[in-house]
């Protein structure tokens, strides 16, 4: 057990505590087991380009709520990182991991005990594996402390054996639905009422499934485990030991900021996976052709546009493509900027969430259709995931196909774009294929 964590880590937002980091170079597998024994936070992140980071305990923490949450979080890192130091190489450096809230008045209540409505925590120990090697990273307010950390961790990753990838699932005890199918219907026809009406254009309406499991979950082995099945997808688990574990394989980037370079996507419009390529190929057709699955995917591509464009000195938007998942396909078109002036990713963070893939057009309807229909708090379900850095870079995934783990329980999140001419049957089978990348590790 790492008996330092917590010990004069920064919290407030007045505190300005220099972080000191130091990396060296992992010729070990076994880097799974950062991840074991007692620590008050836990993290994994994978992208779809093969890089991943995993990492434990506290170096900072930075917490706020309100409207003004994404700024709140940026006025703490800055003090953090600006008293930060780091020695090994840039893509081993300090990041703070975590998320927001899909709504800022959220609550932290069951089952989103620890997840407030905007959180980071700069690890004390991570290790970075990239095409450029593993490497792990110790943070520590002191030099010695950071050695120390670095110099223990390093030897007791490297006596461990690799250990092989458990391949067992909890199994499902039992499911609970917040939504039956004719409550469904209901809801998507009182939604299209409001469409009918003028009031709304599009609205991504959610249910929620909770599953009570046989055994407890391993969630680095259940990450495992997706991220072979959805290599194209993200993989990120935030757990803290008072509270719940948020895990998912979302297939949608919000965000991600390299200097001026910066790539988003609208990803909306789904239909399932055939039994054979022709079938695979005739589900897109229908897809693509399709005057319903156009409407709600240009709804996602103008919002972003719009979103994006006072930030950006160029904005392109490229050709509409297909993004084909083990379980279910979708409308994908990528869109790119180059920024005008210095930003923070947080700052493109807040413009963009929620596109209208989770929230819906205009967006204030949209979220007061939410809250109207939805019986429970989406918490971060739908909401921006991912980590930044202190030269405000930083990659943001949005956290769908996706579920917390509290105890023995997991509670699953899916949902589907509404628009005009939505059928209610439809639009339900697609949401049980969302629930399938999770329900499908558990069973
Ligand atoms: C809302 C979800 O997915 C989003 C909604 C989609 C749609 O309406 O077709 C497709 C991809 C995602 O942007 C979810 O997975 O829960």
């Amino acid at each position: 057990m790492d008996r330092s964590s917590g010990e004069g880590r920064l919290t407030g937002e007045t505190e300005s505590v220099d972080l000191i980091s130091r990396s060296r170079e992992l010729e070990t597998a076994a880097f799974g087991a950062v991840l074991e024994g007692d620590t008050e936070s836990r993290m994994q992140w994978a992208t779809p380009d093969g890089h991943e980071i995993v990492g434990r305990g506290v170096a900072a923490r930075f917490t706020a709520t309100g409207a003004d949450r994404f700024d709140r979080i940026r006025t703490q890192a800055r003090r953090a990182f600006d008293g930060l130091t780091h020695d090994g190489p840039d893509h081993a450096r300090p990041r703070a991991f975590g998320g927001f809230s899909f709504h800022d008045g959220h609550k932290a209540a069951p089952p989103w005990i620890g997840f407030g409505a905007a959180s980071f925590v700069v690890p004390q120990l991570f290790v970075t594996r990239t095409d450029d090697g593993t490497w792990l990273t110790a943070v520590g307010h002191r030099v010695d402390e950071a050695e120390d950390r670095l110099e223990r961790w390093h030897d007791r990753l490297t006596d461990l054996p690799v250990t092989r990838n458990d391949e067992t699932t909890p199994g499902v005890a039992a499911t609970r639905r917040t939504t039956s199918q004719a409550t469904w219907t209901e809801q998507v026809e009182a939604a299209l009422e409001r469409i009918d009406d003028g009031r709304l254009t599009k609205v991504v309406l959610a249910q929620s499934l909770s599953v009570d499991l046989e055994d407890p979950i391993d969630v680095p082995a259940t990450l495992e485990r997706l991220r072979r099945r959805y290599p194209n997808c993200y993989g990120f688990q935030i757990g803290h030991d008072a509270g719940g574990t948020f895990f998912g394989a979302p297939p949608e980037r919000l965000v991600s900021k390299r200097g001026a370079h910066v790539e988003t996507e609208a990803l909306a419009g789904s239909v399932p996976r055939g039994d054979t390529p022709a079938e695979d190929e005739a589900h897109v057709e229908r897809m693509r052709a399709d005057a319903k699955f156009q409407h709600e995917h240009g709804l996602v591509v103008d919002a972003i546009r719009e979103q994006l464009a006072p930030f950006a000195r160029e904005l392109s938007v490229s050709k509409q493509t297909i993004r084909r998942l083990a379980t279910i396909q979708h409308l994908r078109t990528p869109i790119e900027a180059t920024l005008e002036g210095d930003r923070h990713v947080l700052e493109l963070v807040e413009a963009l969430h929620p596109t209208p893939a989770v929230g819906g057009v205009p967006p204030e309807a949209a979220w007061e259709t939410i809250r109207d229909t939805e019986p429970f708090d989406r918490g971060w379900y739908a909401a921006p995931v991912g980590w930044f850095d202190a030269a405000g870079d930083g990659e943001f995934a949005v956290g769908l196909r996706s579920g917390v783990a509290t105890g023995e329980t997991v509670t699953l999140f899916a949902g589907n774009g509404i628009v005009a001419d939505s059928d209610p049957d439809e639009e339900w089978d697609e949401v049980q294929l969302k629930f399938r990348p999770i329900l499908d590790e558990l069973r």
